[in-house]
């Protein structure tokens, strides 16, 4: 893996990219799923490093990807590649590592699942404009839905208050290096983190909710992808 130069200007998008699909099955990997003719982290990338606020991206490929078609530019901008680790978290550590120390520390990166290709300009430039603090911000969308709790034998126990609940989207958008230490913090800790903004939450942060688009969806079923194919058929770029 090369350490990076990265501009001083703008912001690094870090696109994990190193998960197997479990839960969709198959034998390729989902992220390289394609929709009309381009596979799902082609999306992506093309919506983050479309938009002016973004410098370029680092994407975490598992060890063994035989897939990725080796950009090293998108939209004209830059594309690094490193290797991924066990975990979603673990990826993106090891990104946030493939930004160099001349990096700024206090560089914003958003983190954005490989796996969410419906991402539009509207959002990111509201999720930029609310991340400047150090607390960081997330793309996030109201629970809509009654929520039961489950008993025993399949049976519900309660209902749950919806009130204050928001489903966590991508981008997530903090500071390198509060996050690089945040998610080395909780791996120390042995604490399983399934987004950033958990990871900050640990180190006492208040990340800000920003409500984003409620199909910035992430494939992770086969009924997802059908979902994907019809916005993105409809979808006028950016
Ligand atoms: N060790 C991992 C696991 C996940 N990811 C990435 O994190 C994003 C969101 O994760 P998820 O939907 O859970 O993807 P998978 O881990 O591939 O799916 P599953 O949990 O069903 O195996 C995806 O872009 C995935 O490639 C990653 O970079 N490294
Ligand atoms: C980061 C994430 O996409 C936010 O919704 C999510 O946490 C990824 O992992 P999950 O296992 O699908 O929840």
């Amino acid at each position: 893996m090369t350490a990076v130069r990265t501009s001083p200007a703008g912001a690094w998008a870090v696109v994990p990219a190193a998960g197997r699909g479990t839960r969709f099955g198959g034998e390729l990997p989902k992220q390289y799923l394609t929709i009309n003719g381009k596979p799902l982290i082609e999306h992506a990338l093309r919506a983050l490093l479309s938009h002016p606020g973004v410098a370029g991206a680092v994407v975490a490929l598992a060890p063994d990807d035989t897939h990725w078609p080796g950009w090293t530019e998108v939209e004209g901008k830059p594309v690094i590649r490193c290797v991924g680790g066990t975990e979603r978290a673990d990826s993106v550590l090891a990104a946030l590592h493939a930004l160099s120390d001349d990096a700024h520390d206090d560089t914003l990166v958003l983190v954005h699942d490989a796996a969410r290709p419906n991402l539009w300009h509207r959002d990111i430039t509201r999720l930029l404009d609310s991340a400047g603090d150090n607390d960081g911000a997330i793309l996030a969308a109201p629970v809509r839905d009654t929520l039961k709790r489950a008993g025993d034998g399949g049976r519900i126990e309660c209902t749950e208050s919806r009130e204050r609940l928001w489903r966590a989207l991508t981008p997530q958008a903090f500071r390198r290096c509060a996050l690089r230490d945040a998610l080395e913090h909780a791996a120390r800790d042995g604490i399983a983190v399934t987004d950033e903004a958990m990871a900050m939450e640990r180190t006492g942060a208040r990340p800000r909710l920003v409500e984003g688009r409620e199909d910035n969806l992430k494939v992770t079923t086969p009924a997802d992808l059908a979902l994907a194919e019809f916005l993105l058929a409809r979808r006028v770029h950016p």
